[in-house]
C-alpha cells in the first residue's frame, strides 16, 4: 500500500480520502495455482439455518470476512451461540453454532448489516421469529439498497416493522417487532429487485407454523441460481421445498435438521484469479473445484471459454489458459460475476454486450454506472443500457479505479491493472467484504509467476 490517497465523495457526499493501491502489472503471463476462501452465499445461508436448527451444527472451512462476521454477530445478538473451533480450512477456524430459542424473551438489540445484502435481507425474517424488538441499520450505501419487498412481506405476515416516528419504512433503518411465532401461509411479493427477498423468506419458511407458499409477481426475479442454491441448501437439512411451478415456492413446516457442513470455496471470488489467466495470456489452476455446485461461479467455465480461454476440469482442478487475445462476447444474467466479466470485456479485442443485469444498480453501488465511469476513466468505451452494458474495444491507459466501497469494483480494477501499466485501485481493503486476503493473494499469484513456481502449499 502506498501513502497516496484519492479525494472522493462517498454516498453521503462527504469528502473522504481513501488509500490508493498500485495494482500489480503483469510483466509476463501468470502461472499459478490458487485456492480461495469459502463461499459467502453458502456460509451465510448455513449460518441462518444453524440458528434455526433442532440442535448444534458445525460449519467446516467457512468464509471469514466482513459479511460473515456481520452475520455471526447478528445471530449472536438474536440469541444463537457461535464459537470458533480449530478446523482444517486454510483461511480460518470452523464454527460451531447452538441455535437461538424463539420462546426466550430477548432485550431490544441493534444489528449492523454493514453493506451485506445477505444480512440485511436474511436476518429481518429471522428476527420476526424472535421474541423481542430488533433494530436494523448499515453502512451509508446500505440505506440505498432495495429493502421494501422484505419489509412489506413481514408486515403482510403480521410482523410489525417501523421506522422513526412510527412510519412504514421502505429502506434501512427500521425495527422488527418479533413475538416468537409467525403463522405463514400464502405470501405474494415482487422480487424483481433481488433474489435475496425470495431466499430470505424461504430460509425461515419451515419455522412458520403453517409453512410458506411464496409467490413472485412482477418483472423476472434476477440471480435465479442463488434461489436454486437456497432450495438445495434447505433440502440438504431436511426441509421440504416444492419449486416445480415457476415463481412459486412451497416450504412445508417442520424442523431444520442440525448439520455438519463443509463450505465450498467461493467460485465468484475465484473469478478475478481465473480472469488473470486471460488478462495476461497465462494459466491459473483452482484445485477443489466442486464437481457439482449451485454456485453461479460455475458459469466461469462457459464464460471464459466464450472469451477465448481454454478451460479444462480434471481431477477436481479447473485450469484456465488465456489465448493471445480476449474475445468480446454477449452474456445474459451474469449476476454477481458481471464486474469481473466487464473488466475482461474492457480488455477484449471485440465488442461485448451484457444483458439481464439492470438490478446491479441496487448492489453495493450502482454497478452499471460505476463500471462505465471507471472503464471510461481509463480511456475505455463502455456504455450503460436499460438492462446492462455495451463495452467496445479501446486502448486503455493508466489511472485511478474508484471502488465505491464495492469489493467487486476493487477486484475489477486489479484485473485491469494486470494488463494496463499504472492503474491504482482506490480502497483495495474494501475486498474484505468477502475476501480479506485478496491483496496478498493477488500479489502472491504474480510472485509465483516470477518464481516460475506454481505450487500452492496447502489446499482447502
Ligand atoms: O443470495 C445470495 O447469496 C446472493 C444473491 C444475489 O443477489 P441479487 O439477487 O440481489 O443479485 C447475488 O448478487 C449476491 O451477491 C448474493
Ligand atoms: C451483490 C453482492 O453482495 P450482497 O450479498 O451484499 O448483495 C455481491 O457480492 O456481488
Amino acid at each position: 500500500m502506498t501513502g497516496t490517497t484519492s479525494a472522493h465523495a462517498d454516498s453521503n457526499n462527504t469528502a473522504t480520502s481513501l488509500p490508493l493501491w498500485p495494482a500489480p502489472y503483469a510483466k509476463e503471463p501468470v502461472n499459478a495455482t490458487v485456492t480461495v476462501p469459502g463461499s459467502k452465499s453458502l456460509t451465510n445461508r448455513f449460518l441462518v439455518l444453524a440458528a434455526l436448527a433442532d440442535g448444534p451444527s458445525r460449519l467446516r472451512a467457512p468464509l471469514h470476512s466482513r459479511d460473515s462476521a456481520l452475520m455471526i454477530q447478528a445471530l449472536r445478538q438474536l440469541g444463537a451461540t457461535v464459537t470458533e473451533v480449530p478446523g482444517e480450512g486454510r483461511f480460518g477456524p470452523d464454527l460451531e453454532i447452538t441455535p437461538l430459542d424463539p420462546a426466550a424473551a430477548g432485550a431490544e438489540t441493534a444489528i449492523d448489516c454493514g453493506l451485506a445484502g445477505t444480512v440485511m435481507r436474511f436476518v429481518p425474517p429471522l428476527a420476526a421469529l424472535r421474541n423481542g424488538v430488533t433494530v436494523f441499520d448499515g453502512d451509508p450505501h446500505a440505506r440505498k439498497r432495495p429493502m421494501g419487498t422484505i419489509i412489506e412481506a413481514l408486515i403482510a405476515l403480521g410482523v410489525p416493522v417501523a421506522a422513526d416516528g412510527g412510519r412504514t419504512p421502505s429502506a434501512l433503518p427500521f425495527s422488527v417487532e418479533g413475538t416468537g411465532e409467525v403463522r405463514g401461509g400464502h405470501l405474494i411479493i415482487d422480487a424483481s429487485a433481488s433474489s435475496q427477498f425470495v431466499s430470505a423468506l424461504l430460509l425461515v419458511g419451515a419455522r412458520f407454523s403453517e409453512g410458506l407458499h411464496l409467490e413472485h409477481v412482477g418483472k423476472p426475479v434476477p440471480s435465479l441460481d442463488h434461489i436454486t442454491m437456497t432450495v438445495e441448501v434447505l433440502r440438504s437439512v431436511g426441509v421440504m421445498v416444492d419449486d416445480s411451478v415457476p415463481n412459486h415456492w412451497r416450504v412445508s413446516p417442520g424442523p431444520i435438521r442440525a448439520f455438519d457442513q463443509r463450505i465450498e470455496q467461493d467460485l465468484s471470488n475465484a473469478g478475478p484469479f481465473l480472469a488473470a489467466a486471460l488478462a495476461t495470456g497465462g494459466t491459473v489452476r483452482i484445485p477443489n473445484w466442486p464437481a457439482g455446485t449451485t454456485q453461479v461461479g460455475d458459469q466461469w467455465r462457459s464464460i471464459l471459454t466464450a472469451m477465448g480461454a481454454e478451460v479444462t476440469f480434471q481431477d477436481g482442478t479447473l485450469t484456465v489458459t488465456g489465448g493471445p487475445e480476449i474475445m468480446g462476447a454477449d452474456f445474459d444474467e451474469t449476476s454477481e460475476l458481471a464486474p469481473t466479466v466487464a473488466a475482461l470485456c474492457a480488455l477484449a479485442s471485440g465488442p461485448s454486450r451484457l444483458t439481464g443485469i439492470a438490478h446491479l444498480r441496487g448492489h453495493e453501488t450502482d454497478r452499471l454506472a460505476a463500471l462505465v465511469a471507471e472503464i471510461n476513466g481509463l480511456g475505455g468505451d463502455a456504455e450503460e443500457t436499460a438492462d446492462g452494458l455495451v463495452i467496445r474495444p479501446a486502448a486503455l491507459h493508466s489511472g485511478v479505479v474508484h471502488s465505491y466501497a464495492d469489493h467487486r469494483m476493487a477486484t475489477a480494477g486489479a484485473i485491469l491493472g494486470l494488463a494496463v501499466e499504472g492503474v491504482e485501485v482506490e480502497d483495495i481493503a474494501t475486498t474484505s467484504k468477502t475476501m480479506p486476503e485478496f491483496p496478498q493473494m493477488w500479489e502472491a499469484m504474480l510472485q509465483r509467476t516470477e518464481d516460475a513456481s506454481d505450487h500452492d502449499e496447502a489446499s482447502n
